[in-house]
């Protein structure tokens, strides 16, 4: 059997493998939403497919018409051999304990590419459709960025301000401004963006990035002021924030192995560079989806499906009790350790007594004291359920290198958030234990070289290059000047949120990075020594 239309239309080989499947007509799904667009996503990757998709899929089988049009912007192979090999549909599997609950998802109903021929004017068309009123993202941080690391315009950018607004731009934050540019002139229909992406105030970034864009052209007379005017008005143009939380790790061979086994013959995993592809996405039960009540358009009724939606007090509270503390932050830190000491996944990390405890002297005594409850879930719980079943969920197939790419991005949310609010209630900063140690095991992780002292590859980071120039000549086992080595990375206020140089914390990893350089097994020696 192979996923797709034609396999769906023989619904009762999905039911004897106990999969469950769309409850509503796929096909005629797909060819209404052509011309009938309502809701685009960009970035149609993993948590979209199991997460948004599912939610869309479920209001179709209520019959609540919010299909959606996935837009790959990068590389169009994706949408080619992840999507539409597939007939646009997923499999889901939901993993915990012995238990995999599988069904197909359709929610997806149109794939476009836009740097394919032909797909960026069809998307032109759906912007300028006041039928379409939200968009939603899931491109990971990277994608939102249009400074280089100076915090400067980056030359990308400057070309694309440079260049015609109605054009097709290969930028992201460019291409949203251009179709917004596009929106505006067929009429200016109100329209919602939802960032769906792991960081601090998501769709401010989000609406600071379109924004500066547009400003650009504006100035340099591309685009009227009035133009301008509209996309500010956030009554015309909304950019809610949210908060999305379900791990969803790249596809495992044992789940694909287990989808052969019930019959299927195309739930191989391929490789898109070094990135994993497959028709499937395994992910596990837990999920929340937050999102600020402030919206433009008319919008997927997404309260009845599980999604709070809420005052930005309460977005911003579960945020930083997700993303700045509780959850991310403990990820990171077993992200680089786990990579530089080899272990295959999250929850075997999590039965490492230190690696656990490290974890949770992390989010009890230096996190959680900066947490405020969000009404929503008790941190406490929040936490608990955390370090207690989701991260140690065997089922759970989850690799530290997933974690650890763009760890430079993730570092001012994840711990520069915590660490400026140590600052601005005055907290003792020099009681900070593990923090300091987990960004001495990342400049470490940086070197390329794992606790056993063979080499392993750095999972991929926009700065990787830069950073690695500054610990170039650094050997394990031999003789460091950790300051100077580490000066232009701790100095830098753009990585960790503040200059670690004005706090206690950048003299405590200069020491701690050269104990961790004192030759193979000294990452494990020094972690268990930090934490007893
Ligand atoms: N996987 C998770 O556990 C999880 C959970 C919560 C939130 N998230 C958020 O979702 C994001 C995506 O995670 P995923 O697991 O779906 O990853 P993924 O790699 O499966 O999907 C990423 C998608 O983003 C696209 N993309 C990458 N860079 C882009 C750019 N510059 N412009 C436009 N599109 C770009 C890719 O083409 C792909 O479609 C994460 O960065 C994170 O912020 C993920
Ligand atoms: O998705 P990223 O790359 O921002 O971060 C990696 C993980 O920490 C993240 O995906 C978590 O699994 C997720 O935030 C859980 O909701």
């Amino acid at each position: 059997m192979k996923l797709n239309l034609s396999s769906l239309s023989q619904a009762s080989d999905y039911e004897a493998a106990g999969i469950q499947v769309p409850a509503f007509d796929v096909a005629a799904t797909q060819e209404r939403v052509r011309t009938n667009p309502r809701w685009v996503h960009i970035g149609p990757g993993n948590i979209f497919r199991i997460f948004l998709a599912r939610i869309a899929d479920d209001m179709l089988a209520d019959g609540k018409y919010w299909p959606i049009t996935g837009v790959v912007p990068m590389n169009p192979a994706e949408m080619e051999k992840q999507l539409e090999a597939f007939d646009l549909l997923t499999l889901g599997v939901i993993l915990s304990g012995d238990k995999r609950d599988t069904r197909v998802i359709a929610g997806l109903a149109d794939g476009l590419a836009t740097r394919r021929e032909g797909d960026f004017d069809r998307l032109v068309s759906i912007f300028t459709n006041p039928e379409m009123t939200t968009v939603t993202l899931t491109i990971t941080e990277k994608g939102y960025v249009i400074q280089d690391s100076q915090g400067e315009l980056s030359e990308a950018t400057r070309a694309d301000i440079a260049s015609d607004p109605f054009a097709n731009h290969e930028n992201t934050m460019a291409l949203l401004a251009g179709l917004l540019a596009h929106r505006y002139q067929a009429g200016g229909a109100p329209i919602n963006f939802i960032s769906a992406d792991n960081f601090s105030h998501n769709g401010d970034k989000l609406r600071d990035s379109v924004l500066q864009i547009a400003r650009g052209w504006v100035e340099r007379g591309a685009l009227s002021q009035e133009f301008l005017d509209w996309a500010s008005d956030d009554t015309k143009v909304a950019f809610p924030i949210s908060v999305i939380d379900k791990i969803t790790p790249r596809p495992s061979e044992e789940v694909s192995e287990y989808l052969t086994g019930l019959g299927f013959t195309d739930m191989g995993i391929d490789h898109l560079g070094r990135t994993p592809i497959a028709g499937f996405v395994n992910a596990e039960p837990t999920e929340y989806l937050i999102i600020e009540d402030k919206f433009a358009a008319e919008r997927p009724p997404f309260e009845d499906y599980g999604v709070y939606i809420t005052d930005r007090e309460t977005c911003d509270k579960f945020e930083r009790m997700k993303v700045t503390t509780c959850l991310n932050p403990l990820h990171t830190a077993l992200a680089v350790s786990g990579t530089v000491m080899r272990f295959p996944t999250i929850d075997s990390e999590m039965r490492d007594p230190d690696l656990a405890k490290m974890v949770n002297i992390l989010a009890y005594d230096e996190a959680m004291p900066v947490v405020t409850d969000p009404g929503i879930i008790d941190p406490k719980d929040f936490v608990r359920e955390v370090l207690e079943e989701r991260f140690p969920n065997s089922a759970l197939p989850d690799n530290p290198a997933r974690i650890a790419m763009d760890t430079s991005q993730k570092i001012p949310i994840r711990f520069g958030v915590t660490l400026q609010e140590y600052q601005r209630r005055g907290l003792d900063m020099d009681k900070l234990r593990v923090i300091p140690l987990v960004f001495a095991v990342w400049a470490r992780y940086l070197l390329g070289i794992a606790d056993d002292g063979e080499e392993f590859t750095p999972s991929s980071d926009p700065l990787l290059e830069e950073l690695q120039g500054h610990l170039k000549g650094i050997k394990l086992g031999e003789s460091v000047d950790a300051h100077a080595a580490l000066k232009p990375i701790l100095s830098n206020a753009n990585i960790f949120g503040l200059d670690l140089y004005t706090t206690p914390l950048a003299e405590k990893v200069e020491a701690l990075f050269t104990k961790l350089i004192a030759g193979p097994g000294a990452v494990r020696a020094t972690i268990h020594e930090e934490i007893n």
